[in-house]
């Protein structure tokens, strides 16, 4: 087994003391420093796995002890010792470098947690992930790319909240769960939450569970997402689509690391690491008052940037390589390639909807074109691109048949009501092959892989 050594940085001797009794319970070796000074010295000679040092001390502050770490032992994890309440120099400490930090009167449930991350932190990553700039999830040979590997890496040993910008569809996820799956935390849940989506008066019980029979509807107990991600990462997606009412819920929530099932008389602790993101201009929005500055402040100590598909144009060739082996997995055929007029227009174009939308135009343009090779035609990259799984103009030869359909009266579901239709095509066009694909497709006027391909979108294999 191996021991894992600990340097316990603080002026008061009974701290010291509390901490080493605290650690050695836990099998670690400890070493102690009542200054910066001596503890540069033992950081330099013992190289631990941890340390934990107090914000005062008699030569400088906690924050210019990270910063040096940072410098001379980047291999060491460091937490500081914040006063109570002390938001602002947690939050500084953090920006410094400190992957996490623990205030006083320090709990030793609390204490415990973050030394086993700490721990896990000098535990070799997944091979997969071992590489000095192994791509993952994340593909790209671009510099942008690579530089945001490399930032993700770092962030995946931090514990500090990371605020995730970009443009629709440009990975912000992704890169969230890469965070997620390089760091400490990999082997507990990632809940990956859309706040645009949740019904604002379901909202808090979705966070933070709710007790049966404390509202109409609440049939059973609740654990919500905040439990659900307990010891693993709760990622918030446009958190800017949150209420102002829940944001003050979710700050409140995220600082006392803590939640109040609805319902419920008693606080759960919960321990999370939360991540988020949008694609709106979150600062703007805190300027207009629609964004609650306390809660930007809180979760945005780090910022990610993920830049734009059309500012990395050579990764297009490489992206477009693995989204149509995918595609070609999926339908289990061989996958196609595109020539090289297809990538030049691929590499001119806007992309206003990011890698999302470079998934759609090849999954479009792989089920349209005949042979496997996807020309510019076949990319159909007009002004305004047509959302994915729709007919591209030239695939109405059945309807041309046909009377025009009688639009219905007042509202619709519009999605359903064409997908209604498209399965009656469909339909009568296979009856009337006596259910030849290919003499059907023709029928229909498209390939016979875009007759595949919406033979399992609607469910009709
Ligand atoms: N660098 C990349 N390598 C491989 N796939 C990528 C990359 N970036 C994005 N993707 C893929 O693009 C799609 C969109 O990514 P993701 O959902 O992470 O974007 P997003 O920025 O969170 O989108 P939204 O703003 O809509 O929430 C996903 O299928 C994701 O796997």
């Amino acid at each position: 087994m191996t021991t894992h050594t600990a340097l316990i940085v603080d002026d008061e001797p009974d701290i010291r003391d509390l901490l080493e009794i605290t650690l050695s319970r836990m099998g670690i070796t400890t070493l102690t420093a009542p200054d910066i000074t001596c503890a540069k010295k033992l950081l330099g000679e013992h190289k631990p796995q941890l340390c934990l040092t107090d914000m005062n001390l008699p030569d400088g502050n906690g924050i210019e002890l990270v910063q040096w770490i940072q410098q001379n032992t980047p291999s060491t994890p460091v937490a500081v010792i914040t006063a109570y309440g002390n938001m602002d120099t947690a939050i500084e400490s953090l920006k410094a470098g400190a992957f996490d930090f623990v205030s006083k009167p320090v709990e030793l449930p609390r204490l415990r947690e973050l030394v086993n991350s700490a721990l896990k932190l000098s535990e070799p990553a997944p091979e997969s992930e071992s590489g000095p700039d192994e791509p993952g999830l994340l593909l790209g040979q671009s510099s942008e790319i690579k530089r945001l590997r490399n930032q993700v890496r770092k962030l995946a040993r931090s514990q500090a909240p990371v605020f995730i910008s970009g443009e629709s569809g440009s990975g912000k996820e992704l890169v969230a769960r890469m965070i997620h799956i390089q760091g400490p935390r990999r082997d507990k849940p990632f809940i990956a939450v859309n706040c645009g989506a949740i019904p604002s008066e379901l909202m808090e019980s979705e966070f933070f569970g709710h007790k049966k029979g404390s509202f109409t509807g609440a049939v059973d107990n609740k654990d919500g997402l905040f439990r659900s991600a307990d010891g693993g990462t709760l990622f918030l997606d446009e958190v800017a689509d949150l209420p102002l009412a829940m944001q003050v819920k979710l700050l409140r929530a995220i600082q006392e690391k803590a939640v109040r099932p609805v319902g419920d008389t008693k606080e759960v602790p919960v321990d999370i690491r939360v991540l988020s993101a949008t694609h709106k201009d979150l600062p703007n929005l805190v300027q207009e008052g629609e964004f609650r500055q306390d809660l930007f402040y809180r979760i945005n100590v780090i910022e990610l940037a993920v830049p734009a598909l059309r500012d990395r144009p050579d990764d297009i060739n490489l992206l477009s390589g693995h989204i149509l082996e995918r595609i070609a997995r999926e339908y289990e055929c061989e996958p196609a390639s595109l020539t090289r007029e297809a990538i030049e227009r691929l590499k001119g174009y806007e992309f206003p909807g990011n890698v999302r939308e470079l998934e759609n135009i090849l999954e479009r343009a792989f089920t349209l074109c005949d042979a496997d090779l996807i020309g510019p035609e076949d990319l159909h990259l007009g002004n305004c691109p047509a959302p994915s799984g729709l007919a591209p103009a030239g695939s109405t030869a059945f309807s041309a048949e046909h009377e025009a359909l009688a639009a219905p009266e007042g509202e619709i579901d519009l999605e359903n009501y064409l997908e209604t239709i498209e399965r009656q095509a469909i339909e009568k066009a296979l009856e009337a092959t006596r259910w030849n694909k290919t003499a059907a497709a023709k029928r229909l006027g498209i390939s016979f892989r875009a007759l595949r391909y919406r033979l399992k979108k609607l469910g009709m294999e």
